[in-house]
């Protein structure tokens, strides 16, 4: 008998899940790929390397990509390393250490709300040596959304609007901040800022949303893989 499509492919059952030392083992090797991958992204819009040098390095990643093989993960499916929602998502863009992509941010509760730290660097660059706007909405959009699952309900976001008071700087460490101000029904209302650690007094960007969270129905329709 023939392989079923891919797209076709349930993820694995919770027998095969991997528990405990398998998890760890699997998530420590996701997150050490993660950490290697973005400091070749940030050597990759770093470098003045010549042409040649480029093209040489360019055939050596194309050779590491075929290298990650195995089945592939498929739109919709929630890795078996991951906890959805409001666990670990390891290839979050945001907060998930395998991610090339994400600086990658650390969440952590406080009293008044939530925190996120990182430091973004010159990849994630929009005026030379600041911030690119999309991301400081990219950080703030993930927090405020982590606000409202720690508030009891996980929500998405509907509106989100921000304001850029001054450039936030790259290569500097960052303190995220998030908190619910308000519910109706099943909206939630959310204010959030970004600042440095080092003077986060100052709020360089701040940002009020509305999440909702979606009935029952709909979530089962848009994630039809969750637990
Ligand atoms: C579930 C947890 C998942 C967590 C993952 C991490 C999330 C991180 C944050 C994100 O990046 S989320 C991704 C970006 N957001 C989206 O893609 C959401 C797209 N929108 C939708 O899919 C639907 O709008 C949604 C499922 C969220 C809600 O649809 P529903 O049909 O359940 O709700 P409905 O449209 O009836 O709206 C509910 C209420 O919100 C109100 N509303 C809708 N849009 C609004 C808006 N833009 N501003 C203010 N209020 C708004 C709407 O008027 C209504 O108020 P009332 O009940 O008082 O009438």
């Amino acid at each position: 008998m023939s392989a079923p499509p891919t797209e076709l492919m349930t993820t694995h059952t919770e027998a095969t899940r991997p528990r405990g030392e398998e998890l760890d083992h699997q998530r420590r090797a996701i997150t050490a790929l993660g950490h290697e991958m973005r400091a070749l992204v940030d050597a990759t819009v770093r470098t003045a390397a010549p042409a040649e040098v480029l093209h040489r390095v360019t055939d050596g990643v194309r050779r590491l990509t075929g290298q990650l093989t195995g089945r592939r993960r498929v739109r919709g499916e929630i890795p078996d390393v991951d906890e959805f929602p409001g666990g670990a998502r390891m290839y979050s863009p945001v907060t998930g250490p395998g991610s090339p992509l994400a600086p990658p941010m650390q969440v952590t509760p406080e009293d008044d709300g939530i925190v996120g730290r990182c430091t973004l660097g010159i990849a994630h660059e929009g005026p030379p040596g600041y911030v690119h706007g999309g991301m400081s909405a990219m950080l703030l959009d993930e927090l405020m959304g982590w606000a409202c699952y720690r508030a009891g309900t996980p929500a998405m976001t509907v509106s989100l609007q921000m304001r850029y008071h001054r450039p936030v700087p790259v290569e500097t460490p960052l303190r995220v901040f998030a908190h619910v101000t308000g519910t109706e029904d099943r909206k939630i209302f959310v204010a959030g800022s970004i600042g440095t650690d080092e003077d986060p007094s100052i709020a360089l960007v701040t940002a009020d949303g509305v999440f909702v969270s979606p009935d029952p129905a709909r979530t089962r329709t848009l994630f039809p893989n969750t637990p």
